[in-house]
């Protein structure tokens, strides 16, 4: 494990905003934090980059705790965006990759080639106030990721850019994995954490509330729900005992049932009616496990 946040809790005075977080990160895995405002996620990448003490337990990356002396090796994408609004785009990326203890030259380098990547070489010795808020985005991005840290921390990396952009961060992102980055990031977006992370935590009020592998989470998720395509009126599986909700469109009834032996008795009692198109058990989305779950808390 690399990433490995032992027993964390956070306190400010008497509020409680981390409360009893264990979870581990792997080396080159993509990890997506999940929660509604205010849940602890900004809270807890601060604990892990040691700009803030937890009150309890401990967070190390291979072994150690993150802080000042190793922070060249973390990469930091903040989600109050920190840049200097009257330093040129360049200025700005070759202090930050000064801070990082980086040679010139090389910073000289990857500066041109992540301006390149994300079409933005022409912004070079414009102010950063000049620049778009998708843009200052993406110098942002940049900053974080300008001296190829082995972590990656994205605090609400997507937010504010639209959806061609959205798109070149997110191809980014995944080659930097591809390369062997850690990356954890920050979401409100299910379908962002969805399609680029293996693991994921979703947090409330301080504490994980689901936490694993997408798959597994999906796997072991009982609400299930079902579509089917059948020549016959199907409204009698209204009173089947576990269905949750029931939905007819144009052209299919949607159920959403309790568990998969519903699901079972459903398609037993649907076979025996006539010709079925179709019938479908579809895994849940990470959108209805967050409802559910985070709405159940809530209650
Ligand atoms: N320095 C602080 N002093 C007091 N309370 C704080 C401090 N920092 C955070 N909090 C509180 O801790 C809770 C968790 O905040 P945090 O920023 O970690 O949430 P978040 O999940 O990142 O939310 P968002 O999605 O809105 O960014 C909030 O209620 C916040 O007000």
């Amino acid at each position: 494990m690399s990433l490995v946040i032992q027993d964390v809790s956070k306190r400010f005075g008497n509020f409680t905003a981390v409360n009893n977080l264990s979870l581990t990160v792997e080396e080159g895995q993509m990890f997506g934090m999940l929660g509604a405002n205010g849940a602890g996620k900004t809270t807890t990448f601060r604990m892990t980059l040691g700009l803030l003490t937890p009150s309890e337990g401990e967070i190390t990356w291979k072994g150690k705790k993150l802080g000042y002396k190793n922070s060249s090796l973390v990469g930091y994408l903040p989600e109050e965006r920190g840049l200097y609004p009257k330093l040129k785009v360049a200025d700005q990326l070759h202090f930050f990759g000064r801070l990082r203890g980086m040679k010139k030259k090389e910073i000289r380098k990857e500066i041109e080639d992540w301006l390149e990547k994300f079409q933005i070489s022409d912004y070079r010795n414009k102010a950063i106030e000049e620049l778009s808020k998708g843009n200052q985005q993406k110098i942002q991005f940049i900053a974080s990721v300008l001296h190829k840290p082995e972590l990656l921390i994205l605090d609400e990396p997507f937010s504010g850019l639209d959806p061609v952009n959205v798109n070149l961060l997110k191809d980014e992102v995944t080659k930097l994995k591809e390369a062997g980055t850690t990356i954890v990031f920050s979401s409100h977006r299910m379908e962002h954490v969805e399609e680029l992370c293996e693991k994921l935590c979703i947090m409330h009020h301080g504490s994980p509330v689901v936490l694993g592998k997408l798959k597994d989470i999906k796997r072991s998720h009982k609400v299930k729900h079902i579509v089917i395509h059948a020549d016959f009126e199907t409204s009698f599986l209204k009173s089947v005992p576990g269905v949750i909700h029931y939905k007819e469109t144009v052209d299919s009834t949607r159920i959403q049932v309790a568990d998969e032996t519903v699901a079972k008795q459903i398609f037993q009692q649907v076979a025996q009616k006539g010709f079925v198109n179709k019938f479908e058990v579809e895994e849940p989305t990470l959108n209805d496990i967050f409802i559910e779950k985070v709405g159940k808390a809530s209650a």
